[in-house]
C-alpha cells in the first residue's frame, strides 16, 4: 500500500556484508497487513530491481524481500548492490542514464535454473545462475560478470552488434571490456584483466572465464593467425573476442594511455561509429576514429589503438 524508500543489508556471495537500497512496502495479505522489505532501488533515477526465479526458468520471477532489513540471499543481494554500480559508472564516467540512456527500470533475477553455471542478458533483463559450486559459485557474485551483462543492454540500444561470428565477438569483446573498466572503477584493489575470477572454480585459485592480457591462458585466441572458424558458440563468439580483448589490454597498457582515456575511447565508439554488422576491421577504424575525435589526429592514443589492432593482426 504504502512503499517508501529505506537501507537495508545483506551479505554478498564471498561473505561481505553490502548495504542495500530497499523498498519498504506495507501489503495486505487477507485481512492482516505485512511490511515487506523489497529489493526495489528506487534511490536513483532508474529503479533497480531483482527478482528470484526460484531455481525455475520462468522470468522475472518474484520481487526479492525480507520481512527485516537483512537481505538473506547472497546472489540477490550481489545482483542488487553491483547492478547499481554499473549505473552509477555509466552515469559518472559518460553521462549515461543507464542502459537505454532513458532510466528504464533496471532488472535482475537470480536462482534461474539448477546448477545452471551461466549468466545471461535475454534482450530486457539480466538472468544468473547459481553455478554449480565447482565450475562457479552464485555468477551474481562478480562485478565484471554484471557489468559485462549490464553492457549487452547498453549495445542493444547502441550499436546493437549482431551476435554471430567477429560483430558477435565485438558484442562479447565489448561487454568483457567495460566489465573490466568497471571493475577498475568500483573495484582498484582487486582490480584485474581477467573475468569471473571472483566466482570461478571456487577449488581452484588464480584462474578465471577469460583473460583479456592473455587469452590463450584459457584456449582463446589473442590474434587473427588463430581466428577459431566454427558454427558453435554463435561462430564461436567467446572464444573469438580474445582477439579484440587483447586489443583493448594493448591500448590500455601502452604508453601515455590510462583505463580512463581507453574507456572513454570505447564509449563512443559503441555509441557513434559501431553498427549491428561492424566486424574486427571496422573496429579498429571506429577506435581510432573515437580516439582522434577525443586526443586528435596522429594523436598518441589514436596511434596506440592502430599499434594494438595490427599487433593481434588487424589491419
Ligand atoms: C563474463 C560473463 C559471461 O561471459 O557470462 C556468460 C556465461 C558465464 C556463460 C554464457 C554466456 C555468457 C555471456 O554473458 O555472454
Ligand atoms: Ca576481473
Ligand atoms: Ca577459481
Ligand atoms: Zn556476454
Amino acid at each position: 500500500i504504502r512503499t517508501v524508500s529505506v537501507t537495508g543489508s545483506g551479505i554478498g556471495v564471498l561473505g561481505d556484508t553490502k548495504t542495500l537500497n530497499l523498498d519498504k512496502v506495507t501489503v495486505k495479505i487477507r485481512n492482516k497487513t505485512e511490511t515487506q522489505y523489497q529489493t526495489n532501488d528506487l534511490t536513483r533515477s532508474a529503479v533497480i530491481t531483482t527478482y528470484t526465479a526460484n531455481n525455475a526458468t520462468r522470468l522475472p520471477g518474484s520481487i526479492v524481500y525480507s520481512l527485516s532489513q537483512i537481505i538473506n540471499d547472497p546472489a540477490a543481494v550481489d545482483a542488487h548492490y553491483y547492478a547499481g554500480v554499473v549505473y552509477d559508472y555509466y552515469k559518472t564516467k559518460f553521462g549515461r542514464n543507464g542502459i537505454d540512456n532513458g532510466n528504464m527500470t533496471i532488472k535482475s533475477t537470480v536462482h534461474y535454473s539448477r546448477n545452471y553455471v551461466n549468466a545471461f542478458w535475454n534482450g530486457s533483463q539480466m538472468v544468473y545462475g547459481d553455478g554449480d559450486g565447482v565450475n562457479s559459485l552464485a555468477l551474481s557474485g562478480g562485478l565484471d560478470i554484471i557489468a559485462h551483462e549490464m553492457t549487452h543492454g547498453v549495445d542493444e540500444y547502441e550499436a546493437d552488434l549482431i551476435y554471430k561470428d567477429q560483430s558477435g565477438a565485438l558484442n562479447e569483446s565489448f561487454s568483457d571490456c567495460f566489465g573490466t573498466f568497471i571493475e577498475y572503477f568500483a573495484q582498484k584493489n582487486k582490480f584485474d584483466w581477467e573475468m569471473g575470477e571472483d566466482v570461478w572454480t571456487p577449488k581452484i585459485a588464480n584462474d578465471a572465464l577469460r583473460s583479456l592480457q592473455d587469452p590463450t591462458k584459457y584456449g582463446d585466441p589473442a590474434h587473427m593467425n588463430d581466428y577459431n572458424y566454427t558454427t558453435s558458440d554463435n561462430g564461436g563468439v567467446h572464444t573469438n573476442c580474445g582477439i579484440p580483448n587483447k586489443a583493448c589490454y594493448l591500448i590500455a597498457t601502452s604508453s601515455g594511455m590510462t583505463i580512463e582515456k581507453t574507456e572513454q575511447i570505447y564509449y563512443r565508439a559503441l555509441v557513434n561509429y559501431l553498427t549491428q554488422s561492424s566486424d574486427f576491421k571496422a573496429a579498429k577504424e571506429a577506435l581510432i576514429q573515437s580516439a582522434v575525435d577525443l586526443y586528435g589526429v596522429n594523436s598518441v592514443e589514436a596511434n596506440a589503438v592502430k599499434a594494438a589492432f595490427e599487433a593481434v593482426g588487424i589491419y
